[in-house]
C-alpha cells in the first residue's frame, strides 16, 4: 500500500542547499519525510508547484515587533503576518523596543505569552545586555533566548542603556561561559553623540548632517573594538546590521585568524544608497545609515565572497508621527520584514546572478545554524516542512495597502520587484496564500540547543 502523507508539493523547483532541482517533497507530521523526482504516495493535501520555485521558509534574525508595550508601533500579530506574506516562517525578536525591554526572565515570559497567543509564525527571542542586567544573563539563557543584544551607542530607547566598555568585557566573559552569542549594534557612542550634539547646536538637521554624524569610521572603529573583546574572552560575536564593506573586512580577517565572529547585513544596505535616502526622506532613516553607491557595490562583492552569515530585515517601525520632522531628530528605523526575500530575488538573483541556493542560505539556513535552532532552515529530510512558494518571474509594484504592517509605510512602497511570494507554508500548514493570511496564529517558541 502506498503511503499517505499530510502534504505533497509536486514538481516545484526546490531550492536545496546543494542547488536547485525539480522534485516532489512530502511533509508528514510537520516534517519533511521524502524528497524525490516523483513521490508515489498520496496526501491529504497536494499542491501543484510546477512552474514555481520552492524556497525554505525564511527566518528573520532581527526584527523589532515592539510587543508588549509599544503596540501602537507594531505588534506580534501584524509583524508576523507581514513576515509570512514575505515568505517568512520564523523570526527572532529584539529585546527592544518592547516595553519593558527583555532584560530579565519576567519580561521574557511576558513577551512569550503574547507570542503564544498572537504569533502566526515561529519565534525566538533575543535577551538584552545592558549595564543594569549583568546578573540576569543566566536566567535569560534558561528561558531559551537565542542570544544577547547590546548597543555600543544610544539605542533610541532610554530604558535600554548602551553597553559601556566594562559591560562589554564582563558581559562577553559571562556569555562565553554560558555559550551564547552576543550581537552588537556597533557605532562609536562618543563620536556619534558629540557630532549629533554639535549638529543640533548649529541647527544642522538635514539628511546629510545625519550621515556626517554617523560616518563610516564610527562603525569601523567600534567593530574593531568589539572584535578585540571577543578575541580576548572567547565570546561568540555577531556584528549587527553591518553597513560598510570596511567593517565586513575586519570581521572576515578576524574570523580567518580564529576569532568566533560573524556578521549580519540588512537588505537596505544592499539595495538603497544615500541618494535614495535623500530622495525618500525620513521613511528611509536607519542607523547605521545607508551608505554611498561605491560602498554598496563592495557590499555585493562581500556577499558573493560569502562574508555575510545571514541577511535580516531589521524591521523597526514606529508611529508615523515620529517620522514627521527634521531628519536628524526623527526616529531611526525602517519597516522591511515583508520584502527581504523579494528584494534579494530582484536585486540579487535577477540583477546580479546571485545563486538561488545562496539566497536560501542567507535568509533561512545560516541563521538557524548560527543560533543552533534544530530542524529549521532548509529543504532536507527531517527538517520542518517550511516553504515559500515563489513565482520567480512575476513582477509586482508594492502598494502601501499590500503591507501587513500596522503602519503602511516603507521605503519600498512604489518599488517594482521581480519574484513574488504566492504561498507560505509553516510546518506543513499553509499560512499565507494569494495575498491573504489564511491561518490563525500557530507559531511556536524556538529554543536553541546550547
Ligand atoms: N531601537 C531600534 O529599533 N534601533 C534599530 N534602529 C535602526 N536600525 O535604525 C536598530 O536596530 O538599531
Ligand atoms: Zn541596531
Ligand atoms: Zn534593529
Amino acid at each position: 500500500m502506498s503511503k499517505r502523507y499530510d502534504l505533497i508539493i509536486r514538481q516545484g523547483m526546490l531550492v536545496c542547499p546543494d542547488g536547485v532541482k525539480k522534485a516532489d517533497v512530502a511533509v508528514d507530521d510537520e516534517r519533511i519525510v521524502e524528497i524525490a523526482e516523483e513521490i508515489s504516495g498520496e496526501a491529504k493535501e497536494t499542491i501543484d508547484a510546477s512552474g514555481n520555485y520552492v524556497f525554505p521558509g525564511a527566518t528573520d534574525g532581527h526584527v523589532h515587533f515592539n510587543d508588549p508595550g509599544r503596540t501602537e508601533w507594531e505588534t506580534i500579530a501584524t509583524g508576523s503576518n507581514a513576515l509570512a506574506a514575505g515568505g517568512g516562517v520564523a523570526y527572532f525578536d529584539m529585546p527592544l523596543n518592547c516595553n519593558p525591554c527583555t532584560l530579565d526572565a519576567k519580561n521574557f515570559n511576558n513577551k512569550l505569552a503574547v507570542a503564544q497567543r498572537d504569533s502566526l509564525v515561529d519565534y525566538g527571542f533575543w535577551g538584552g545586555l545592558t549595564p543594569k542586567n549583568l546578573d540576569k544573563l543566566e536566567e535569560l539563557a534558561e528561558c531559551g533566548v537565542v542570544g544577547f543584544k547590546a548597543f555600543s551607542c544610544f539605542s533610541g530607547i532610554t530604558e535600554f542603556e548602551r553597553m559601556d566598555d566594562y559591560t562589554a568585557l564582563v558581559g562577553m566573559e559571562k556569555l562565553a561561559k554560558l555559550g551564547y552569542p552576543l550581537m552588537v549594534h556597533c557605532e562609536n557612542a562618543e563620536i556619534v553623540s558629540a557630532l549629533t550634539a554639535q549638529a543640533l547646536a548649529n541647527n544642522k538637521t538635514t539628511v546629510r548632517d545625519y550621515f556626517a554624524a554617523h560616518s563610516p569610521i564610527t562603525e569601523i572603529e567600534n567593530v574593531s573594538r568589539m572584535i578585540s573583546y571577543a578575541e580576548e574572552t572567547g565570546c561568540k560575536l555577531i556584528i549587527a546590521h553591518v553597513s560598510t564593506a570596511r567593517a565586513v573586512e575586519l570581521v572576515t580577517q578576524a574570523r580567518n585568524r580564529g576569532v568566533d565572529v560573524s556578521c549580519e547585513t540588512i537588505g537596505h544596505y544592499l539595495i538603497l544608497t544615500d541618494d535614495d535616502v535623500e530622495r525618500m526622506g525620513t521613511v528611509a532613516k536607519c542607523s547605521p545609515p545607508i551608505r554611498d553607491a561605491q560602498n554598496q557595490t563592495k557590499m555585493w562583492g562581500k556577499l558573493f565572497n560569502g562574508e555575510f552569515t545571514f541577511i535580516s530585515s531589521d524591521h523597526s517601525p514606529c508611529d508615523p508621527k515620529l517620522k514627521d520632522g527634521e531628519f536628524l531628530k526623527v526616529w531611526g528605523g525602517i519597516s522591511a520584514c515583508q520584502t527581504t526575500l523579494s528584494s534579494l530575488l530582484t536585486h540579487g538573483y535577477h540583477e546580479r546572478k546571485v545563486p538561488l541556493a545562496d539566497i536560501a542560505k542567507l535568509t533561512a539556513q545560516n541563521v538557524n545554524e548560527v543560533f543552533k535552532i534544530p530542524g529549521k532552515g532548509k529543504i532536507a529530510l527531517g527538517f520542518d516542512g517550511d516553504f515559500a512558494l515563489v513565482d520567480l518571474n512575476q513582477e509586482f509594484t508594492l502598494q502601501a495597502e499590500d503591507l501587513f504592517y500596522k503602519h503602511k509605510a516603507s521605503p519600498y512602497v512604489g518599488s517594482t520587484f521581480r519574484g513574488n511570494i504566492i504561498q507560505t507554508i509553516l510546518r506543513g500548514k499553509t499560512i499565507f496564500k494569494d495575498g491573504k493570511v489564511v491561518s490563525k496564529p500557530i507559531g511556536k517558541h524556538l529554543r536553541p540547543l546550547v
